[in-house]
């Protein structure tokens, strides 16, 4: 499917959904506030969005009631120029429920939206380009992948039914890109959506969009335990500064 023209819709936006709990985390605490090299995994997010210039708008979906992470929104907002303009809403139970949160505060002049996790914490300015751009050109729905290193097996029980073609599998990562009507009506026509549904593509595959692929980065894994933190750790100490900061470029 070619790009869907949409009079009038012109705008970037990013929606950052950062309303999860973090069980797998297990700090206690929504995941989003954890520091990480003296940060908040948001703050990484929020800032890796700003340098990346790629949104004019940003809405980010917090948790209900948090007496955290609104200052540090309001601390990236306050930033200066070239800083776009930055709201909060809160967020569903579910990672869709969250997204559609954030779909909802768009204004009608965002053409392109791109959906990230704030537990990509390090993803590099970049990927959010390289996904803006691929969205801009041809594509309705573009995401970052990454070639797989396991072999990967499907199972019933404790035995193994099927081991796919490993050259034919990719590990899916955000940003995901997508022409904000689409993605909009994608969400209006999943009702409630369910913990099967993990991503945004997912949502455009089941009504036949076709999703494009465009190379991720290493650097975008997904904060998910308490591993992922430690080595998150350790590649800000070894880069010496947040990711996407001048002086990592
Ligand atoms: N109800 C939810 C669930 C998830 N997310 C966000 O979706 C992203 C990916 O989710 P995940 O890493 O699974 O985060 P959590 O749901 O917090 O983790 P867990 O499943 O371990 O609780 C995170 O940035 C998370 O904040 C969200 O906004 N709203
Ligand atoms: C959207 C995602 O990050 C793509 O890899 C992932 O599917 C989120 O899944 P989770 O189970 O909510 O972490």
């Amino acid at each position: 499917m070619n790009k869907p023209q949409q009079p009038g819709r012109t705008g970037v936006a990013v929606i950052v959904v950062a309303a999860g709990s973090g069980q797998r985390l297990g700090h206690g605490i929504p995941k989003a506030r954890v520091l990480c090299g003296g940060l908040t995994l948001l703050e990484h997010s929020l800032r890796a969005v700003v340098a990346s210039k790629v949104a004019e708008h940003v809405v980010v979906v917090l948790p209900a009631h948090d007496d955290v992470l609104p200052d540090v929104v309001a601390r990236v907002a306050a930033d200066g120029p070239g800083t776009p303009r930055i709201l909060t809403v809160t967020g569903g139970a579910t990672r869709t429920s969250s997204v559609s949160a954030g779909l909802r505060a768009l204004p009608d002049s965002i053409g392109t939206v791109l959906v990230h996790d704030a537990a990509r914490a390090l993803t590099p300015p970049g990927v959010f380009a390289r996904v803006a751009a691929a969205v801009s050109t041809d594509a309705g729905a573009v995401i970052p992948v990454l070639p797989v290193a396991d072999t990967i097996k499907m199972i019933e029980g404790d035995l193994v039914t099927r081991t796919p073609d490993r050259a034919a599998l990719r590990a899916v990562q955000t940003p995901q890109g997508f022409d904000a009507v689409a993605l909009i009506d994608a969400h209006a026509s999943t009702a409630a959506g369910g913990p099967a549904i993990t991503d945004d593509a997912m949502l455009m595959e089941a009504l036949g969009i076709p999703v494009h692929v465009v190379d991720g980065d290493p650097l975008a894994f997904k904060v998910t335990t308490p591993l992922d933190l430690v080595i998150a750790e350790a590649v800000l100490a070894r880069a010496g500064a947040p990711i996407g900061s001048p002086a990592t470029d």
